[in-house]
């Protein structure tokens, strides 16, 4: 039996409400534990893609299919069920900035309960194990009980890895992890990703502003112009020239944000 992609788009295309075309006929396959790159200029479409994945937002038209299950039309709890395994990761680290280290790691597991257990703070001492051991894994166990809003950005965001770790997905979307970090920050905040991706097996998609970060940790590397994936190979074939036709092949426009 031939695996089956872990993260398929068929024919997605994805308009807004002011007629702005996100996606174009994206037809597109991800296969399991692979480190994908999505990298474009601004407004190329490529939040647009990872929010299609995991349904931040609707798409317009096709299907997203997620480990076999379409999570295009799923509801309730078929589509809880589907996004548990899709892990997030945003520029903005999105913790609860007043609550402990701890405990932001620990809503990670928040899908794994009925809601009344998490609103009470009745998590298992299994899961407080795994929110540790995941600190552990990103160097911030002696940050248990810390403030969130106390860390760094670098180590904000390395929170919210250990989280996703903690979530246990097997996919994790990561939309400019470190774009308001500084380059030795955003190096180990990739790392960390690439040690999920390496060691639990999670396949990785990450929107990337940075050439450099993007050839360091990439195995795949995904170019997106104007709604429409104009490239698509592996890391180790591809050459600085295709970067610069991804950059400047759309002649430079940049389309307006929001
Ligand atoms: N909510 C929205 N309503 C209308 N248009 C939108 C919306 N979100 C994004 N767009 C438009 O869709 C296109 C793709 O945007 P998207 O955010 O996916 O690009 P991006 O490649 O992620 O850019 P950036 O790197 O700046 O985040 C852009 O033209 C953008 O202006």
């Amino acid at each position: 039996m031939s695996e089956q992609p872990m993260i398929q788009l068929k024919n997605v295309t994805k308009i807004y409400g002011n007629g702005t075309v996100g996606l174009k006929n994206i037809n597109l396959n991800i296969n399991k534990g692979e480190f994908v790159v999505v990298v474009g200029l601004s407004g190329a479409g490529k939040s647009t893609l990872l929010r299609s994945i995991n349904r931040l937002q609707d798409i317009t038209e096709g299907d997203t299919i997620i480990d076999g299950k379409s999570i295009t039309n799923a509801k309730g709890k078929n589509l809880r069920m589907i996004r548990r395994d899709i892990g997030m990761i945003f520029q903005s680290f999105n913790l609860v900035k007043r609550s402990s280290v701890l405990r932001n790691v620990l809503t990670g597991r928040v899908s794994y309960y009925p809601t009344w257990k998490t609103t009470f703070n009745l998590f298992t001492k299994e899961d407080k194990q795994k929110a540790y051991e995941a600190l552990q894994r990103v160097g911030l166990a002696d940050k248990v009980y810390t403030r969130a809003d106390q860390l760094s950005g670098g180590q904000q965001q390395r929170v919210a890895i250990a989280r996703v770790l903690t979530q246990n997905p097997k996919i994790i979307l990561a939309d400019e992890p470190t774009a308001s970090l500084d380059p030795q920050t955003s190096r180990r905040v990739m790392r960390d990703l690439k040690m999920l991706n390496e060691e639990y097996g999670m396949t990785v998609l990450a929107n990337l502003h940075s050439v450099d970060l993007a050839k360091e940790f990439g195995d795949r590397v995904i170019g997106v112009r104007a709604g429409e994936i104009v490239y698509d190979g592996k890391m180790s074939e591809t050459s600085d020239a295709v970067f610069k036709d991804i950059y400047n092949g759309g002649n430079g426009k940049e389309a307006d944000d929001e």
